[in-house]
C-alpha cells in the first residue's frame, strides 16, 4: 500500500469531521454569515502567506530541476491564484490589500504556520510535504464534494471560492503533492514514516481548528 493511502485510511475520521462542520456546511448550502467569512477570507490570508513559504523551502530542499520548478510553480499559484482570490473577496468587503497584510494572525493560525514553517525547516524534503499536503488535499477533497451540491458553485458569494478548490489546476497540484510523497517514501525506516505521519496528522488536526476558529469569528475565545 502507498504510503499517502496509509495516511488517507488514518485521516478520515478527522475529515469528516471537517466535511460536517458548521462552517464547511454554511458554504455548502450558501447560509454562512458573512461576516464569518470575512474573518476567515482575512486569517487564511495571513496562513497563506506562510503557507507560500513552506513552498520555497521545498524548492530550496528538493534535488532536482524538475521538483524545484514545480515547487515554484506552487509558489507562485498559491501567490497570484489562490490569493488573488482572497483579494478579491476582500474587496468586495472593502478590505484594502494593505488591511490585509497587517491583520494580526490569531493564535490558531500563529499556531498552524509556525508549526509547518518549523516542520518544513528542520526536515527533510518529505517532511515538507508531509506538512503542507493536507492542506491542499482537504481542501481539493471539500471543493470536489461541494461542487456536487446542485447549485452550491452558482451561490453569489461562495461560488468562486468553491470553483477554485475544485479546480482541475488544484486538483493537479494536489495530487502532484501526493505522489512526490509516495515517491519520497519508498524504502524509509520504520521511524522516519511514524515521523512524517506525526506531521501529517497533526497539519490535518491544524485543518480541523482552522474550521472552527473561523466559524467562531473570534481572535480567541477570552476576546469573544
Ligand atoms: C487553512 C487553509 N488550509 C489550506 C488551504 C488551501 N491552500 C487554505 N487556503 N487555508
Amino acid at each position: 500500500m502507498k504510503f499517502s493511502e496509509q495516511l488517507h485510511e488514518k485521516l478520515q475520521p478527522i475529515w469528516r469531521q471537517n466535511h460536517e462542520h458548521p462552517f464547511v456546511k454554511g458554504i455548502a448550502n450558501g447560509t454562512l454569515d458573512p461576516e464569518k467569512f470575512r474573518f476567515y477570507m482575512v486569517q487564511d490570508y495571513l496562513y497563506l502567506i506562510q503557507y507560500a513559504k513552506v513552498f520555497a523551502l521545498g524548492a530550496v530542499k528538493a534535488d532536482d530541476l524538475h521538483t524545484m520548478g514545480k515547487f515554484a510553480a506552487l509558489l507562485d499559484g498559491t501567490l497570484n491564484e489562490e490569493m488573488g482570490l482572497h483579494r478579491q473577496y476582500a474587496a468586495r468587503f472593502g478590505i484594502s490589500e494593505e488591511e490585509l497584510e497587517t491583520a494580526k494572525p490569531s493564535p490558531i493560525t500563529l499556531a498552524y504556520t509556525h508549526y509547518m514553517l518549523h516542520a518544513a525547516q528542520n526536515g527533510t524534503l518529505a517532511e515538507v510535504i508531509a506538512a503542507v499536503l493536507p492542506c491542499a488535499w482537504s481542501y481539493w477533497e471539500i471543493g470536489k464534494e461541494l461542487n456536487k451540491i446542485p447549485g452550491a458553485a452558482e451561490h453569489e458569494l461562495y461560488g468562486k471560492w468553491i470553483h477554485m478548490y475544485a479546480s482541475e489546476e488544484f486538483g493537479q497540484m494536489a495530487q502532484w503533492c501526493i505522489d512526490l510523497l509516495d515517491e519520497h517514501t519508498v524504502g524509509k525506516s520504520e521511524a522516519e514514516l511514524a515521523k512524517l505521519e506525526e506531521i501529517f496528522l497533526n497539519t490535518t488536526r491544524f485543518e480541523y481548528m482552522f474550521w472552527d476558529m473561523a466559524y467562531n469569528g473570534i481572535m480567541w475565545p477570552g476576546n469573544a
